[in-house]
């Protein structure tokens, strides 16, 4: 930045130079004939000429890799921040918002950088400068040319409180129409398949013709103050001529001086034309930049408190003392007064009816939300104590919608555990009955598509599966990982985790009642309380809610699927058009 604004000062200097020398060569050589003259100063001309378009070279070079290098870092640093918020955050923020800021937005403040604000210093510095040096030749009309300033000034104050508007709310409904676009990519098939299209068309329709209208508008608004801004410097330029050259007729100044005068002010259109779109440029930018700030500005809430330590090996005694959890943003808890206590190596099935809060309850333990009563203890250590990078080291997680990345199986996997070997790898593939993996074209190396689309709904949930126990981490958390799998295969996972669960203690959210086999014992939950505890089979026989709670779950199961032995995915694919819809 020191030397793009060092190499524009330097430039804008020698252009003002030549018409100098341009007064010398008339009131010098052409007065007097003097042809060697005329050769050096003509000579010094075209060195000034040279030397500012070297400089010129310098300014546009430095500008590119300064702007980019802004725009580099302050990229990285929204992305790192991003990683670093909370879900809750998340939760509460279209993705194609954040998408926007980080592409779009940060694009008009590398143009601001790039352009914008050498411009605007650059013609500061062009305009005080010429306007000074006009007051010098002749300060009567250096004066008026300096008063045309005024009116520049209420011009570009309405101007610009009129811009930042229309720019803050360009720049948000674009936001809104990026979230559509991914929203529609994601949700593409559901979209086909009920025959959506048109309707999702018209949708998009709406929002881009709406962006259309403001962009429209923030045009015109350009439109109009370009043109006023034009009229005063040429206005101006009109009356300095004819006063110009009375006051030469009357011998007031030279005709050198005029010349040098007349060209110099021709030097202040450009910066004074071009005040519209520099003041544009910098709202955009200041809008731009205020978009970022609120993401940046967002402190992330879930961070080591002070004195947290790093575990590295841990029992795996998981207690939830009172804990209770309320939604950020939300007034009613979804959790109240929940007691558990989870021995090492023990599995704790928790079962209840949808949205009784059997997610939210085992998204504590990874702490991907903090609780907002009680505590939970790893070991009898508050899990707030323990440095979060350790604590998610030691807790292996699988959701029920498993996110897989456009990256390698291998790298999927490596995901669940940074360093990791090809027996780790192969021993949680085999857990997570993932062999097929093999079998794709470059085996672990293949690349799977976004999000892993190119995979069958079982196939993600099985990887995700892998990636959750690979490297046997102390605590696993399991939110229905074997929803999506068909009878045979949901078996032969059981089997297998059955001897990785020997070992780990495990929170294993439970849909289907074939799965709670593979827990020591269960905890029922209802309306975000624990009703009961105990092994299934004191349960089945004393908590008759419980047997309606499994037999329920049994009914939705045996509902019939396309197929009978196909991985069930259908449940997946109707939250997805719930998302689409409800949004
Ligand atoms: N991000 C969120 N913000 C606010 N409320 C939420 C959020 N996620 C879930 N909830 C609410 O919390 C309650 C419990 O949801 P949760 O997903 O924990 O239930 P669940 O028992 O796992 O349901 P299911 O069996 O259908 O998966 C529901 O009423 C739900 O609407």
């Amino acid at each position: 930045m020191v030397w793009l604004v060092l190499a524009a000062f330097a430039a804008t200097g020698a252009s003002i130079a030549v018409p100098l020398v341009v007064q010398r060569v008339v009131d010098g050589p052409i007065v007097d004939g003097d042809a060697t003259g005329l050769w050096w100063l003509g000579g010094l001309a075209a060195v000034f000429g040279l030397i500012e378009a070297g400089l010129i070279f310098i300014r546009r070079w430095t500008q590119a890799a300064s702007a980019l290098g802004m725009e580099t870092t302050i990229r990285n640093d929204v992305y790192a921040h991003l990683q670093r918020l909370q879900i809750g955050f998340h939760d509460q923020w279209q993705s194609g918002q954040l998408l926007s800021r980080v592409t779009a937005d940060l694009s008009v403040i590398r143009r601001f950088l790039s352009f914008g604000l050498v411009f605007l210093i650059v013609n500061t510095a062009t305009y005080v400068t010429v306007v000074a040096l006009l007051i010098h030749l002749r300060w009567p009309l250096g004066l008026l040319v300096a008063a045309s300033a005024i009116p520049l000034f209420i011009m570009s104050r309405r101007f610009s409180r009129a811009y930042i508007a229309a720019s803050r709310r360009m720049q948000d409904e674009l936001g809104d129409v990026a979230t559509l676009v991914e929203e529609s990519a994601q949700g593409l098939r559901t979209i086909k398949a009920f025959g959506r299209r048109p309707f999702m068309a018209k949708r998009f329709g709406r929002e881009a013709r709406q962006l259309h209208d403001t962009a429209i508008g923030k045009g015109r608004l350009l439109a109009l103050s370009s043109a006023r801004f034009d009229l005063v410097p040429n206005l101006t330029l009109a009356v300095v001529l004819v006063a110009g050259a009375a006051t030469v007729a009357a011998g007031g100044m030279t005709l050198g001086q005029l010349v040098a005068f007349v060209s110099l002010q021709l030097m202040l259109i450009w910066p004074i034309e071009s005040l519209g779109w520099i003041i544009a440029n910098a709202q955009e930018a200041m809008t731009a930049a205020d978009r970022i700030y609120e993401v940046l500005d967002t402190p992330p809430s879930i961070v080591d408190r002070p004195g947290a330590v790093a575990v590295a090996e841990a029992r795996g005694r998981v207690r939830f003392e009172a804990v209770s959890f309320t939604y950020p943003g939300t007034e009613t808890p979804v959790l109240r007064r929940i007691d558990l206590d989870v021995c090492p190596g023990e599995t704790l099935a928790i079962v209840g009816a949808t949205g009784c809060g059997k997610t939210s309850l085992v998204s504590l333990m990874p702490r991907l939300y903090d609780v907002t009563g009680g505590r939970i203890t790893l070991d009898g250590q508050d899990i707030r104590d323990i440095q979060l990078g350790s604590l998610r080291r030691l807790v292996g997680v699988a959701f029920e919608d498993p996110t897989l990345f456009s990256m390698s199986v291998r790298e999927n996997l490596a995901l669940g555990r940074r360093e990791t070997t090809d027996d780790e790898i192969h021993e949680a593939l085999g857990v997570a009955q993932a062999e097929f993996v093999y079998d794709l074209p470059w085996g672990l190396d293949t690349r799977i598509g976004e999000q892993g689309l190119s995979l069958s709904g079982g196939q993600r949930q099985r990887l995700a599966l892998a990636r959750a126990v690979i490297g046997r981490p102390r605590v696993l958390v399991l939110d229905d990982p074997l929803s999506a799998l068909d009878v045979h295969t949901e078996a032969l996972v059981e089997e297998a985790l059955a001897r990785v669960l020997h070992g780990t203690t495990a929170l294993l959210v439970v849909h289907r009642p074939s799965t709670v086999a593979l827990a020591d014992r269960v905890a029922l939950l209802a309306g975000g309380e624990v009703a009961a505890v105990g092994t299934h089979s004191e349960l089945l026989e004393t908590v008759p809610a419980y047997r309606a709670a499994l037999s329920a779950e049994a009914d939705a199961d045996a509902e019939p699927g396309p197929g009978g032995n196909v991985e069930r995915s259908g449940a997946l694919s109707l939250g997805g058009i719930d998302d689409v819809f409800s949004r």
